[in-house]
């Protein structure tokens, strides 16, 4: 018998960061890097935390090749009227950065990860 295409690559990035318990201290360390982070964590001052992470754990999740759906708004109406700059997406980058190393992600899953979110942002920066 033809065996059945799993669910989920064996080799996806999903599953080689560890599946879903590593997004989610993934998501968590990150939260907190960028609320702590008086750089920019003005732009969050109104946003429902909860919800960020739902929809942050979903994303990549289903970026990294994970048994996720996105639900979340595109990127572009996420953040419109945001008006983030470079900057303020190389600082959020940093954040990301400084919570995987929190976290003890290798360093090639988080070059992967980084890989996946750096062609957002033209979708991010400007809006
Ligand atoms: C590739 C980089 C980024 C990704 C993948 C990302 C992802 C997301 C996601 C998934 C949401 C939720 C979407 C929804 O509400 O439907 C969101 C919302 C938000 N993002 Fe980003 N984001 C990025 C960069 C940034 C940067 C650089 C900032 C600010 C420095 C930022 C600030 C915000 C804020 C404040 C919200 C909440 C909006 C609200 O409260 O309605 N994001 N982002």
């Amino acid at each position: 018998a033809t065996p059945q295409k799993p669910a989920v690559d064996k080799n996806s990035l999903y599953q080689r960061l560890g599946g879903m318990p590593a997004i989610e201290t993934v998501v968590d360390a990150s939260i907190r890097h960028i609320h702590g982070d008086l750089r920019i964590n003005i732009f969050f001052e109104n946003t429902d935390i909860p919800d960020l992470r739902r929809l942050l754990v979903e994303q990549i999740c289903a970026a990294a090749g994970g048994p996720c759906t996105y639900t979340g708004r595109s990127m572009e109406e996420a953040h419109s009227g945001m008006n983030l700059t470079d900057k303020d997406f190389d600082i959020f980058v940093e954040d990301l950065i400084a919570a995987m190393n929190e976290v003890q992600v290798p360093a090639p899953l988080q070059q992967e990860l980084l890989a996946l979110f750096g062609p957002m942002r033209p979708q991010v920066v400007g809006q």
